[in-house]
């Protein structure tokens, strides 16, 4: 597994990363989730070895990463913020570099090399340099260096940043194809991807770890779970029933929709859609809310800073 052990990093008087401890078991994706400047890159380089924490440590397989690191380095595939590169490189001579560092020759480096490609789609690329492909391209090879050793452990910033739509489902879909039998950590400024790939999620701000959950644990600390939003003819009159429900505890109108929260008493949208019916209501939409993501980390992370 890996773990992180009350890791710790200043810059000067700026503490960047403020004692995060936690533990992660194969088959996990877990999402670092943080304003700009939150740490999260600055975690990641100490989960690779890349930076030296002011104190506290990580573990890779039981390999200390300041002890034991190229035991440690050997288990872990890095994705580093904005991919820095060998510009002057052609893809097949960075990846090609990379295998050999990586400990791999003949056939084997050969096979390493183009899996890696083909995976990451840079067929087209190969011979080209790296400082004139674009940015979506430059993120591809940087993906491929990182998995190119199958490491069970893939530590990935932003893997997804500058990318166009279709090569994020790209990566997205590789990343969950390795997910089952590795330990997957992302960072990312995009809620649905959380929701999309990771089995956990972090949210970090001014360098302290304040939740820890399930993407559909952190759901259920919205104020909006479980709540119900119908877009009706009449708002104000239709909020001023639906308030009287024993099922129901508030009713929000905003933008002409009404959002209709749960007491806890019986089945809120069951209670709705009955009453809807009864009255005769015309309704355009009519949706249940499993929680909004959004929400949840701007109330965490406002809190943090309040
Ligand atoms: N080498 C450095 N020297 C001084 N300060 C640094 C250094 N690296 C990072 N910092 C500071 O540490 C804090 C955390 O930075 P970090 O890059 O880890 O944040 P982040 O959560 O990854 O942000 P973003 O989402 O913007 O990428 C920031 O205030 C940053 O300016």
């Amino acid at each position: 597994m890996l773990a992180a052990r009350n890791l710790t990093r200043r810059f000067g008087t700026l503490l960047a990363v403020d004692d995060i401890s936690f533990e992660v078991e194969p088959g996990t994706v877990l999402g670092f989730l943080g304003p700009n400047g939150a740490g999260k890159s600055t975690t990641m380089k100490m989960l690779t070895g890349f930076l030296s924490p002011t104190s506290g440590t990580a573990e890779v397989f039981g390999h200390d990463i300041r002890r034991d690191s190229v035991a440690a380095r050997t288990m872990i595939g890095y994705l580093p913020e904005g991919a820095p590169l060998y510009g002057e490189l052609t893809v097949s001579q960075l990846l090609q570099f990379i295998a050999d560092a990586r400990g791999f020759s003949g056939p084997e480096r050969d096979r390493r090399v183009a899996d890696a490609a083909a995976r990451l789609e840079l067929g087209g690329v190969m011979e080209q340099t790296i400082e004139t492909l674009s940015k979506g391209f430059k993120r591809r090879v940087g993906l491929a260096q990182a998995i190119l050793h199958d490491p069970p452990v893939l530590i990935l910033d932003e893997p997804t940043d500058g990318l166009d739509p279709n090569q994020k489902q790209q990566v997205r879909h590789l990343i969950r194809e390795m997910a089952p039998d590795k330990i997957i950590v992302i960072s990312t400024h995009i809620l649905e991807e959380v929701d999309a790939l990771c089995s956990r999620a972090m949210i970090i701000a001014r360098g302290r770890l304040l939740a820890d959950d399930t993407p559909a644990g952190l759901l259920t600390r919205s104020r909006y779970h479980n709540a119900v939003t119908l877009h009706v003819d009449d708002p104000e009159r239709s909020a001023s029933r639906l308030g009287r429900l024993d099922e129901a505890r508030e009713v929000e109108v905003r933008n002409a929709r009404v959002t209709v929260f749960p007491s806890g008493r019986g089945n809120l949208f069951q209670a709705v859609s009955r009453l809807i019916e009864a009255e005769g209501w015309e309704v355009q939409q009519l949706q249940y809310e499993p929680g909004r993501l959004d929400e949840v980390f701007r109330t965490i992370t406002r809190e943090e800073a309040a």
